[in-house]
């Protein structure tokens, strides 16, 4: 996993050697990064292959946002479909038969002898269990495509807005930027980053908690009621859906003091515990319980070896043309991206 992700991060900085001084969007530049790095950790391809299913998730995204907080009658539903619903089947068809053919892409390896297994990755697992012999532990081709689509969205959009609002916060908090690159250089040197040393990083790890609680990508939880329950003063009765906001609990004064609205990440100094008191829903951006993230360790190690990688480089400055204007669409996203400007470390010296 390491080496792919530094891979993609390497092209990326490749493609900045010409931009170096010049104003960039990093919101987009994190974009295909991110989208590179889940194509190839995850499903053993590049971006190029995936790249219509992003865009097909991407439009499909902004249909569901749009529609979150609309009310259905669910019989008139059932006789008729708005624009945007046909648009969305239309788009899962389409979003399906694209993921099919990398499914059979792999399939087809095994069937004519080039290779004996349908891999390790995350994709050949799940093939692996599409052909079980055994009933009981086989997933149906819808599990199947399912679970690729919430692997590319998931796996994506997240890491790619965590990284593009970190970046904001370093450009606007210099000296916190020059304290994390410190910690990188003392621990990587200019050398690219190694798990053992992604483990020591404490000021990054701060870093990345402060923006998850001010600016975490995925602000809004999904659950079920299963029975009638008592919630507070609240009586919720069973069967309907409520949408839980861990971003009231992460800037709520109570937990975190009158200075809640400010980038402060001293917070964090002493880890999560004792920034929140001990009190586990006050932040969790990765969300709460059996159903919570379970690529939190993969973002953070993603998140951790490409600002690394950019901190031993560049300095980073927020340029004029910067308008701040977050959106949600899902998940928590710069409206009109994050424009910043790349020193070279050297020509600083
Ligand atoms: C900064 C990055 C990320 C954040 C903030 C984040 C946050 C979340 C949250 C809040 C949930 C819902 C948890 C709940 O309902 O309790 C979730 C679910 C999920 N995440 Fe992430 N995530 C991130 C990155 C990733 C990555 C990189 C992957 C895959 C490689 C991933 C895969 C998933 C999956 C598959 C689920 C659904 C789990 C389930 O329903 O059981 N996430 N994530």
């Amino acid at each position: 996993m390491t080496p792919a992700i530094i891979a993609s991060v390497e092209t990326m900085l490749e493609k900045w050697n010409g931009r170096q001084g010049k104003e960039i969007e990093a919101y987009q530049e994190f974009r295909l990064l991110t989208s590179e790095v889940i194509s190839r950790t995850t499903f053993g391809s590049s971006y190029l292959e995936g790249e219509k299913i992003f865009a097909m998730l991407d439009k499909s995204t902004i249909i569901v946002s749009q529609n979150l907080s609309k009310t259905r009658i669910p019989l008139i539903s059932k006789l008729w479909k708005s624009a945007d619903l046909l648009e969305s089947e239309k788009l899962a068809k389409e979003i399906q038969d694209r993921v099919m053919k990398i499914v059979k892409k792999r399939e087809d390896k095994v069937v004519n002898g080039e290779v004996n297994s349908f891999g390790n990755d995350f994709l050949g697992l799940l093939v692996n269990a599409y052909h079980d012999s055994d009933e009981k532990n086989r997933i149906s081709l819808e599990d199947l495509v399912a679970e690729c689509k919430t692997f590319y969205f998931a796996g994506q959009e997240t890491v790619n807005s965590l990284l593009a609002w970190i970046v904001l916060h370093l450009a606007i908090h210099g000296d916190w930027q020059e304290k994390g690159r410190r910690e990188v250089v003392d621990i990587f040197g200019n050398q690219n980053p190694h798990l053992e040393g992604i483990a020591k990083l404490k000021i990054m790890t701060m870093i990345i908690n402060e923006t998850l609680r001010l600016y975490g990508p995925k602000t809004v939880l999904q659950r079920t009621v299963i029975r009638e329950i008592q919630l507070g003063k609240l009586l919720l009765p069973a069967n309907i859906d409520i949408l839980p906001l861990n971003i009231g609990l992460h800037r709520n004064p109570h937990f975190w003091g009158n200075n809640v609205h400010h980038f402060k990440l001293e917070r964090f100094a002493e880890g999560i515990a004792k920034a929140t008191n001990y009190t586990a829903a006050a932040f969790f951006p990765f969300g709460l319980g059996p159903r919570s993230c379970v690529g939190m360790t993969f973002a953070m190690i993603e998140t951790k070896i490409a600002l690394s990688m950019i901190l031993q480089r560049y300095t980073i400055t927020l340029s004029p043309a910067y308008v701040h204007s977050p959106i949600l669409i899902l998940t928590r996203q710069p409206q009109n991206g994050i424009q910043v400007i790349l020193e070279p470390i050297d020509s600083n010296a």
